[in-house]
């Protein structure tokens, strides 16, 4: 049985066909990754995971069980952050984990919260309100906030989208760390385990698709758009960035992916201009 299972699903908004008959089938602990042109439908199917919007047609199962709302096993970074704004940074990954991790200490819970904010960078803005700090920082503590709950599934719409390069890159292995429960904190191991999370991530950039994930779904265009093709990443893991680089394997993930999006699911951005 699959981890996660989207099957036959399908999502209408009003006349408007977004999705039709996507299936995917996710392993526990695989990270995939969805790419695909502007408006194929990529939000939408990580909603739909998330359990924010129903499909029309269709069925997600998560461990068996039908998706039919939000829970706790799912931290989501959506493009919206959804911080409290009148909470500080502290205040909103701190409220997570109170709810969440209800069976452990006041101390302890507290060393979670500082514990993913100084791995995001955001410990020493940890006072600030939402409205007080850029959006690259929103998105991060949106990223500490999902990683505190230590959800089994983490569904992540463009994570690293406002962030600058070396933040970027320097997040991108912290999230592999967390991934890989290699966190070299033994509170955390003890009781978060080492199972591998599982992760859904929406991005833009083909590099760093490729240096996450064990595959990655391309988006057919809309209307109707569906998972046209999904690709495996052959690189070892724990990765490197500068090996994969170099690596003829990365070469042809990269050539396979850029011809899907700009032959075999071209946009047709010309057509309208010259009709
Ligand atoms: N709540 C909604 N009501 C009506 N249409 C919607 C709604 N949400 C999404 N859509 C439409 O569904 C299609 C897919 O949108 P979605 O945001 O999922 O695309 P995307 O691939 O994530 O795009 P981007 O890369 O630009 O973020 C778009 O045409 C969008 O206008």
């Amino acid at each position: 049985m699959a981890f996660l299972s989207i099957s036959g699903v399908s999502k209408r908004f009003g006349d408007y066909i977004a999705l039709e008959d996507v299936n995917l089938q996710i392993r526990q602990g695989e990270v995939v990754a969805l790419i695909g042109h502007s408006g194929s439908g990529k939000s939408t199917l990580l909603s739909l995971v998330a359990g924010l919007v129903q499909p029309t047609r269709g069925e997600i199962l998560l461990e068996g069980k039908p998706v039919v709302g939000p829970g706790p096993e799912r931290g989501v970074v959506f493009q919206n952050y959804s911080l409290l704004p009148w909470l500080s940074v502290y205040q909103n990954v701190r409220v997570a984990v109170d709810s969440v991790h209800r069976g452990l200490t006041d101390a302890e819970r507290a060393r979670i919260t500082e514990k993913f904010l100084r791995i995001v960078g955001l410990w020493e803005h940890r006072h600030k309100r939402p409205g007080e700090i850029s959006g690259g920082m929103k998105q991060r503590t949106a990223l500490a906030r999902a990683l505190a709950i230590n959800p089994k599934i983490l569904l992540l719409d463009e994570p690293f989208g406002a962030l600058d390069a070396l933040t970027r890159t320097s997040l991108q292995d912290e999230l592999l760390k967390v991934w890989d429960s290699t966190l070299e904190d033994s509170f955390l191991r003890a009781i978060w385990g080492n199972a591998r999370k599982t992760i859904i991530l929406v991005t833009h950039d083909i590099e760093e698709a490729i240096y996450l994930s064990d595959r990655i779904a391309v988006m057919s265009n809309g209307p109707a758009a569906t998972i046209g093709r999904v690709v495996e990443v052959p690189l070892p893991r724990p990765r490197n960035r500068r090996e994969m680089l170099q690596n003829p394997a990365y070469l042809e993930v990269k050539e396979e992916l850029l011809h899907l999006l700009t032959v075999v699911y071209a946009r047709d951005l010309e057509l309208s201009h010259t009709a």
